[in-house]
């Protein structure tokens, strides 16, 4: 289990102990393991030059998993997993290749401005009995960094940010990233593999408006120091709106694929109550996109305002009626307030940096406080599809960038008001024989049928408005003698 070469390094009364100490954790119960490890390190300190720091895998209560952790796991893969002999082939990038990292109870070396390091990674078993609600606990990890104590300075202060640094670097070009949904039973986060294939460069969009918000995110992730020197929390929140269809969730995919983040959907209406919604949304990573979507849908996010108008209107409303509302009212006690209160203030102790997005069909229906600048720092509107937006899809669908057909289709966008959705499902082959002059010639049999509709629509809207107004210039006694007339008519029938 222990290298001999440990002996020979720290001299056999320090082997000793530390084969003790291990013995120590694997075996004995853990109120006799701390006093003991205790006795332990306080004889090991007598004789031993060297300073030890541990890293566990996970930290908290609620075993959230240490970001530190696994930037020590990343480095020591890239940088000196191929001198150890155990290995563990603990990861699978993309499917498709094996990521080798060194295996428990393994050690290496590392070399740092001249100071030599040592890195150990250590396993802790728990009790057999240890089972929690989730199922058996697993046994927890931790790397143990040993080093001498004349380089503690260049050590603490220097070689870990350099392995910290350099592991999330690893960590960003190598991962697989992730996308999690909050379980309604436990109040937890479950994830998948991300594989959307979602890009800006698919998303049908105005170009300059892409643009803006590619350059907008890419500032946002260069302003750590600019964030730190204001004071606020590392976040940008955005707010997508605009009909079904129009592409509000396609952005999301592709705002994390193009930022390389991980994704979590948040239903709001699966969560119970403000505390568990501040819970899980500290228990989300840095590098990641908050999502809520249809947010005037998920809750009563109108917030206590509206509550107070309501309030007012109590007395007309019926005893059935309010005790219904009351029992709805506690089934989801997450409030408009508790979710501001998060934006603005939890992230700033959390660090790094996370995006939040919420989505909405109706924009008019949230409440103006959720919405200001600050708390979702960008407004977007994704709108019916332009020309231009056409053109991204027919690349996508069909593979064209030009058809002699284009000419017809150009003006037609912008009397039709149809989503990307509608325009995209039109683009593509419902068979084997749809070449692609069919498919641009269903597209605009598809435009003309929806401008037709419109049309007639805004007639007759006309027609009802010019009804109405003509009636109320009618003098009062005629209308009153119509309705009247119209009355008793119904009688007699
Ligand atoms: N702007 C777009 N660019 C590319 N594809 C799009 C776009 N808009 C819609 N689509 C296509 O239409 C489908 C539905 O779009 P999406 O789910 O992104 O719409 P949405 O705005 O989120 O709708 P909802 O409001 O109903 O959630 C997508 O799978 C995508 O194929
Ligand atoms: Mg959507």
């Amino acid at each position: 289990m222990f290298p001999a070469e440990m002996f020979a390094h720290y001299g056999s009364m320090i082997g000793g102990l530390m084969v003790l100490r291990a013995m120590v954790q694997q075996y004995l119960p853990s109120q006799l393991r701390s006093l003991v490890d205790r006795y332990i390190n306080k004889w090991m300190s007598l004789f031993d030059p060297h300073v030890q720091i541990s890293f566990p895998e996970f930290t908290g209560q609620r075993m959230k998993s240490n970001e530190a952790y696994t930037a020590i796991r990343n480095y020591l893969t890239k940088n000196v997993t191929s001198a150890a002999k155990r290995l563990k082939a603990d990861s699978v990038k993309d499917s498709r290749s094996l990521v080798f990292s060194m295996d428990d109870y393994e050690e290496v070396t590392d070399e740092y401005k001249g100071a030599k390091v040592r890195w150990f990674l250590n396993k802790v078993s728990p009790p057999s009995s240890s089972v929690t609600m989730y199922g058996p606990t697993e046994p927890s990890r931790f790397y143990t960094l040993t080093f001498h104590r004349k380089n503690r300075k260049l050590i603490t202060e220097s070689y870990i940010g350099h392995v910290l640094t350099e592991g999330n670097v690893i960590a960003s070009t190598n991962r697989q990233r992730k996308l999690y949904t909050n379980d309604p039973l436990y109040s937890m986060w479950n994830h998948v593999v991300f594989e959307h294939p979602a890009t800006f460069e698919t998303l049908a969009m105005d170009a300059d408006k892409k643009k803006e918000i590619m350059n907008d995110l890419t500032k946002f992730t260069q302003r750590k120091e600019y964030y730190a020197k204001i004071g606020k929390a590392w976040k940008r929140g955005y707010l997508l709106y605009g009909p079904p269809g129009t592409g509000k969730s396609t952005m999301i995919s592709a705002m994390a694929n193009f930022l390389n983040y991980d994704v979590y959907d948040l239903e709001l209406t699966a969560v119970k109550n403000n505390t568990e919604l501040r819970r899980l949304l500290i228990e989300t990573s840095s590098k990641s996109i908050i999502v809520i979507e249809d947010i005037d849908c998920s809750l009563d996010l109108t917030g206590q305002r509206k509550e107070k108008d309501d309030d007012n209107g109590d007395e007309d409303k019926s005893p059935v009626k309010k005790l219904t509302e009351k029992v709805k009212k506690k089934s989801s006690e997450v409030t408009l307030s508790g979710l501001l209160n998060f934006i603005d203030g939890i992230w700033s102790a959390c660090g790094g940096e996370r995006i939040i997005v919420f989505t909405t069909n109706h924009l008019d229906k949230l409440d103006p406080a959720l919405i200001r600048r600050g708390r979702m720092d960008k407004h977007i509107e994704m709108s019916y599809c332009s020309y231009e937006a056409f053109k991204v899809l027919a690349r996508n669908y069909l593979n064209i960038d030009h058809h002699p057909l284009y000419e017809t289709l150009g003006p037609m966008f912008d009397k039709a008001n149809m989503t990307p959705a509608d325009v995209a499902e039109n683009l593509m082959p419902k068979s084997d024989d749809e070449d692609v002059e069919v498919c641009l010639k269903n597209l605009i049999q598809a435009l003309e049928a929806v401008k037709e509709k419109a049309k007639k629509k805004a007639e007759e809207e006309a027609q009802a408005k010019a009804k109405k107004e003509r009636q109320e210039k009618s003098p009062k006694w005629w209308r009153k003698s119509k309705k009247w007339a119209g009355s008793l008519l119904k009688k007699r029938r």
